[in-house]
């Protein structure tokens, strides 16, 4: 699914307005009416609105949302900011259909009955914000977070910018659900601004499809359908050997848990055969909990050597690596000799910040999967999520590798420059285990002859699935890696019907 930057908004609005033979009153009526819809399926009449109302489009989307729940015999008040300022055009047509009259406001005076049953709609500013608010918006909207109301946004919350995160200390109005317009805006994925948003749905006002097909963008969140259109489909007569071979690396002596997490997961996502090297202490382990896969002795207690380099496996290296330096050797070794993708966690991320000259020599197209303090270690600190991405997106496309920035929103930034952003995960996978099953996932679908940029968005995908079922089974609290890579079955399960 694409992510479209305001102007493209815009301009979707135009074609589809130009194309359906629309006006743009029609657009701003269907937007208010499936609006109406989401909140009448929810809210009863118990509930009391307040309406509060800009000057702008968005302003007049909460007065024509007004209308429909007065005619819907909810208890309604509208709130309006007096400006010195003409409304828009469709503004001003829905002031005049309402049928009640308004109450302007021009300073922080006025009351909100605060019941448990108030609904407070924010229709102030939306995508047309293009300045920090201040002055009397600002006052309104301070108090506005005040009241203890359930709190819904029209399209954005008032505020809140749609392509850049906010800065610091600015007042943006805090929703508890945000009702949005055909498209999710950038903002929304990043901490920053999803603190903000509260849930987000998406509102559909059926827009112009060509459009949409034909108008490019480096930013999407990955959709179950683009899972389920590209998992590979196993055929009747295909043999292990079609499978792919992976081959994990790491776990030095007390690590040992986490290359057995990253050999279980690439088994449990249809690898036909997986390999472990890792050092001899961890041979009982790995052949206790991970019985199908073929262990390899490298060493006594760390890995010493890396000599397996058959060409047709698919490495995954790092979990539980450590990063002695002998093992930075044998890595630094590896690096040199291969030159298919490799996937890359973990200390041997470690071992990369530490000598940075190694990046240098990282096959493309390899897989990166930091997660921000590793990656602020190997490519240097930012001052927000959103510059992260940006330089993570810039230095996927220096070293024409693929960086996986592991967060709430994982962010995938191919050697393109592409960003995909994945939507599925949770809290409960904020926990150790959880980025070396994403390794042996990622590693695994890889060796299944996935294109790296499919086996990094299909696996973050498919890893943070399994950990939304796992939290809903288990709780956030009590879920650990091991139920991420239990449950990937229930994932299959359903891609698959
Ligand atoms: N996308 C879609 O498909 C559809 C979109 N629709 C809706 O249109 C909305 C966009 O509408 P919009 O462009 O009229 O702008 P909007 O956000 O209402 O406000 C801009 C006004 O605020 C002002 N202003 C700005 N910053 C300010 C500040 N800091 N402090 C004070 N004032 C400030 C600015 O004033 P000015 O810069 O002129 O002084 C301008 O007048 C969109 O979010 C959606 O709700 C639907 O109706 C139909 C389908
Ligand atoms: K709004």
């Amino acid at each position: 699914m694409k992510i479209f930057k305001k102007e493209q908004l815009r301009l979707c609005d135009e074609h589809t307005i130009k194309n359906r033979n629309l006006r743009s009153i029609d657009l701003m009526e269907v937007a208010a009416t499936n609006c109406y819809k989401w909140i009448t399926e929810r809210y009863t009449k118990d509930y009391s609105f307040y309406v509060v109302c800009g000057k702008g489009n968005n302003g007049g989307d909460g007065l024509a949302l007004a209308r429909m729940l007065v005619e819907g015999d909810y208890e309604v008040e509208v709130l309006m900011l007096q400006s010195k300022d003409d409304l828009t055009e469709d503004t001003q047509i829905n002031f005049d259909r309402f049928p009640k009259s308004v109450q302007f406001i021009d300073n922080d005076s006025f009351e909100i009955e605060n019941f448990n049953s108030t609904i407070l709609i924010d229709a102030l500013f939306g995508i047309g914000l293009n300045r920090s608010l201040d002055g009397i918006e600002k006052k309104i909207i301070d108090k506005i977070n005040q009241i203890s109301a359930i709190k819904i946004s029209i399209d954005i919350p008032s505020g809140l910018p749609s392509d850049e995160l906010p800065k610091e200390n600015q007042t943006i109005f805090k929703a508890d659900e945000t009702l949005t317009f055909g498209f999710i805006k950038r903002s929304f994925l990043h901490k920053e601004g999803a603190e903000y948003t509260g849930n987000v749905h998406i509102i559909d006002l059926d827009l112009d499809q060509d459009f949409v097909k034909n108008e490019a963008t480096d930013n999407f969140i990955i959709s179950n359908n683009y899972i389920k259109n590209n998992i590979r489909k196993r055929q009747k007569f295909e043999h292990k050997g079609d499978f792919g071979k992976a081959l994990l690396i790491g776990g030095s002596y007390g690590q040992v848990g986490s290359i057995a997490l990253s050999t279980n997961a690439a088994l449990r996502v249809g690898t036909g055969i997986v390999h472990t090297l890792a050092p001899e202490c961890g041979y009982q382990i790995l052949q206790t909990l991970a019985p199908e896969a073929i262990f390899h002795g490298a060493g006594q207690k760390i890995v010493e050597t890396i000599e397996l380099l058959v060409n047709d496996y698919t490495l995954g290296i790092g979990p539980g690596l450590g990063s002695d330096n002998i093992t930075k050797g044998a890595f630094e070794q590896l690096l040199k000799n291969e030159n298919k993708p490799l996937v890359l966690d973990a200390d041997a991320l470690n071992i990369i910040a530490t000598d940075k000259k190694l990046l240098k020599s990282i096959p493309e197209n390899s897989i990166l999967t930091p997660h921000p303090k590793e990656f602020e270690r190997i490519f240097g600190k930012t001052n927000s999520s959103l510059e992260q991405c940006e330089l993570a997106r810039k230095k996927a496309i220096e070293f024409k590798i693929h960086i996986v920035l592991k967060g709430h929103y994982t962010t995938i930034l191919t050697p393109l420059g592409i960003c995909y952003y994945n939507p599925t995960g949770n809290a409960g996978m904020a926990k150790g285990g959880s980025g070396d099953v994403l390794t042996g996932i990622i590693t695994g679908l890889l060796a299944q002859s996935y294109s790296p940029t499919d086996a990094a968005i299909i696996g973050c995908y498919l890893h943070g699935k399994a950990g939304d079922i796992a939290a809903l089974k288990k709780s956030q609290e009590a879920m650990t890696a091991q139920d991420i890579i239990n449950y990937l079955s229930e994932v299959f399960v359903t891609l698959n019907k």
